[in-house]
């Protein structure tokens, strides 16, 4: 499998706060999107950082392309589309004047592709961008990452702020970016049935940790959550336990091998806020796809 992006042994600490990204590794193929998931703080805005280099790393190995980043000529950002929350491009700019600048600072700039973003996203050609919501100026951003012949895009909070008929608009451009250029995304988002729509594989963070790297094909397939009793622990452990949380009477499990459960264990149906809040309590031990 070719990667568009590989992360290896990423640490970093920081000075001023007690926060630590430990030993971060996963990588995004070509023609995929990487879900990332975790609670506020856990650690997804500073790995994308060490990703575009605005973040120092104390050690690790990150490859884009195939290169490191540290060896990796200018021209790779050429190729790598950034969406996050913060953005702001020139307020007084309007979209077509906007496009007019991206057109010197992008050697593939796509004006039609664009342009047809803009359509697509019921955005104003000719409204100073200053003057745009906040959603507005997400599509705006998401406009021109799709539109510079990108093939990696690193998307923070993407799709927040976002109606429910703009995020199924960006959703489907960005199935269609990695379907039709083979790109590969990675986009963080609390939005978690965005990422269940159009993630292959997920990747759980949590304090600077993963936690959990899984495809979603095993995760549908493959991963239940259960309710048993506390000592009906150990006739699990066949099934690997993930995580368990105890409740009032009962213990809440996530297992990865369902189909060989015991007849007598309950599965319940589960959405990935379930999984996350069960890998924020015990988590048994890390599993991964390689
Ligand atoms: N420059 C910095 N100096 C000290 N601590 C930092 C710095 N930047 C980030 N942190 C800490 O790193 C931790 C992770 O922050 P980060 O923004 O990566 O989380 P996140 O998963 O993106 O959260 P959210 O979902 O809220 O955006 C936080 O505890 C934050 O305080």
């Amino acid at each position: 499998m070719e990667y568009a992006l590989e992360i290896e042994g990423l640490c970093k600490s920081f000075s001023k706060s007690r926060f630590a990204l430990k030993n971060i590794s996963f990588s995004v193929p070509y023609g995929s999107i990487t879900g990332f998931i975790g609670e506020n703080g856990a650690g997804k805005t500073s790995t994308m950082g060490a990703i575009l280099q605005t973040l120092h790393i104390d050690s690790g190995s990150i490859k884009i392309f195939g290169e490191r980043i540290a060896e990796a000529k200018k021209e790779i950002n050429n190729h790598i589309g950034v969406v996050y929350d913060a953005m702001n491009f020139s307020g007084n700019l309007d979209v077509i004047k906007l496009s007019k600048v991206f057109r010197y600072l992008y050697h593939n700039w796509d004006n039609q592709e664009y342009f047809n973003y803009i359509e697509l996203f019921s955005l104003p050609k000719k409204q100073k961008i200053n003057s745009f919501s906040r959603g507005m100026a997400m599509k705006l951003s998401i406009a021109v990452a799709l539109s510079h012949g990108a093939r990696l895009l690193i998307l923070d909070e993407a799709t927040s702020g976002l109606d429910p008929v703009g995020r199924e608009d960006v959703l489907e451009a960005l199935l269609k970016f990695v379907r039709d250029q083979k790109g590969a995304i990675l986009l963080s988002s609390h939005i978690t049935s965005d990422i269940e729509k159009v993630a292959d594989t997920l990747v759980f963070i949590k304090k600077g940790e993963i936690v959990l790297k899984t495809s979603k094909n095993d995760l549908l397939n493959n991963y239940a959550i259960i309710q048993c009793k506390e000592n009906e622990l150990n006739d699990l452990r066949l099934n690997g336990i993930i995580a368990y949380k105890n409740q009032t009477d009962y213990v809440d499990v996530l297992v990865s091998n369902k189909n060989e459960l015991p007849a007598k264990f309950h599965k319940k149906n589960f959405s990935i806020d379930d999984i996350t809040l069960l890998l924020n309590f015990r988590r048994l031990k890390q599993v991964g796809i390689p």
